[in-house]
């Protein structure tokens, strides 16, 4: 169940679900909290695009799951004034499919293809030639009839979006003009998405309840959302109707979810580094072996959050707990990891 707040987008959520996360999308720049950095270049490139009359050079975001890739995307092409097709990597299977997508693009729409890291060779080539001059060639017929024709299109922006941008191609990587990197949110930013999301429920929220579902969202708003509405029915049920920070704690606690955010599998990760492998260091595979878990799930899912929270390093010969970790875990210390508070002991002793 816990997977429904960290992979794959809107697809584990039943239909009202579905209905609420639409719901508390934003849908222009001055709604998007965060990722001010980003924002603030965007503005700049649809404001000059705009002027100019061209379509926006092509966007490339990446960055781990539920950061707002999707959601950008669609503020983009609110924001150009323009119309947005939507597609993913793995389902444009045939040149066709792709040749029929951007046929039907309007003068500066915006092409967003999710997991573009995903896409059939084929497919990626014929998008060079859109993307770079705005035609495709396409092949008629087979065999002695076999002819190629040339359709131009109208000047379009694709929007690739990938949690995973080193899988993609460097021909690819390089027709993207613009290219931004999601980060995760801190707690604060998180808190006001928090308070965002449920004044769009009509949910009362109190400032420290909206702050402990914050911080216990693994620094990404799709979880924060997710623990939100979980929170509130528990709020419903067990409470007023008013979400408390009593109440906060009751429902994350009930839901798994530990006081510094992180979940089973995220748990399951350090644990398995630590008890089994002595701490690391350790291969991504042998941890994903052991934790029963797909390896590219690991590294994209889970060890980056591990990672910039200073749970686990990652060195040239594997995955390393730290001595955070461990203190989180409350497991003993091993003697490498012991340093100052070491020196201290023998001083004392000498
Ligand atoms: N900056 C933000 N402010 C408010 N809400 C946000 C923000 N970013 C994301 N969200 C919310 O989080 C949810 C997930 O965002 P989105 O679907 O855009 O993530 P994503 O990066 O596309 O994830 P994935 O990689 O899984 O496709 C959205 O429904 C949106 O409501
Ligand atoms: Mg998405």
């Amino acid at each position: 169940m816990r997977e429904a707040y960290l992979t794959g987008g809107t697809e584990h959520f039943d239909a009202t679900d579905k209905d609420i996360d639409k719901a508390l999308r934003p849908l222009s720049f001055s709604d998007f909290t965060g990722q001010d950095k980003i924002l603030e270049n965007l503005k700049v490139f649809v404001a000059a695009a705009k002027q100019r009359g061209d379509a926006l050079d092509h966007v490339l975001l990446h960055g781990p799951p539920g950061l707002g890739k999707t959601t950008l995307s669609h503020i983009i092409a609110n924001e150009l004034g323009a119309g947005i097709k939507m597609t993913s990597g793995p389902v444009l299977d045939k040149p066709s499919d792709l040749a029929g997508l951007l046929t039907n693009l309007e003068p500066h729409d915006v092409l967003f293809i999710d997991e573009i890291h995903r896409l059939n060779p084929v497919v990626e080539e014929y998008l060079y030639s859109a993307m770079e001059d705005y035609r495709i060639d396409i092949m008629l017929d087979s065999g002695p009839n076999a002819r190629s024709v040339q359709i131009s299109l109208s000047p379009f922006t694709l929007i690739g979006a990938t949690t995973r941008s080193g899988m993609l191609t460097a021909p690819l990587r390089a027709r993207f003009g613009i290219s931004a990197r999601l980060e995760y949110y801190d707690s604060k930013l998180l808190t006001t998405i928090v308070q965002r999301s449920a004044e769009i429920l009509q949910t009362p929220i109190h400032e420290d309840a909206a702050y402990e579902i914050a911080r216990r969202s693994r620094g990404t708003p799709r979880i924060a959302n997710n623990l939100l509405r979980r929170t509130r029915d528990f709020a419903q049920i067990k409470g007023t109707g008013t979400i408390t920070v009593e109440i906060a704690q009751f429902a994350l606690n009930a839901l798994d979810v530990d006081a510094r955010g992180l979940d089973d599998m995220d748990k399951r990760i350090l644990t398995t580094i630590i008890d089994k492998f002595k701490g690391g260091p350790v291969g991504i595979s042998t941890i994903a072996t052991a934790c029963g878990e797909e390896g590219e799930t690991i590294e994209e899912v889970y060890e980056p959050f591990l990672i910039q929270e200073g749970y686990i390093k990652r060195t040239a010969r594997g995955r390393e707990a730290t001595e955070a970790a461990y203190q989180h875990l409350g497991r003993l210390l091993p003697q490498h990891l012991r340093g100052n508070s070491g020196d201290l002991f023998g001083e004392i002793t000498a």
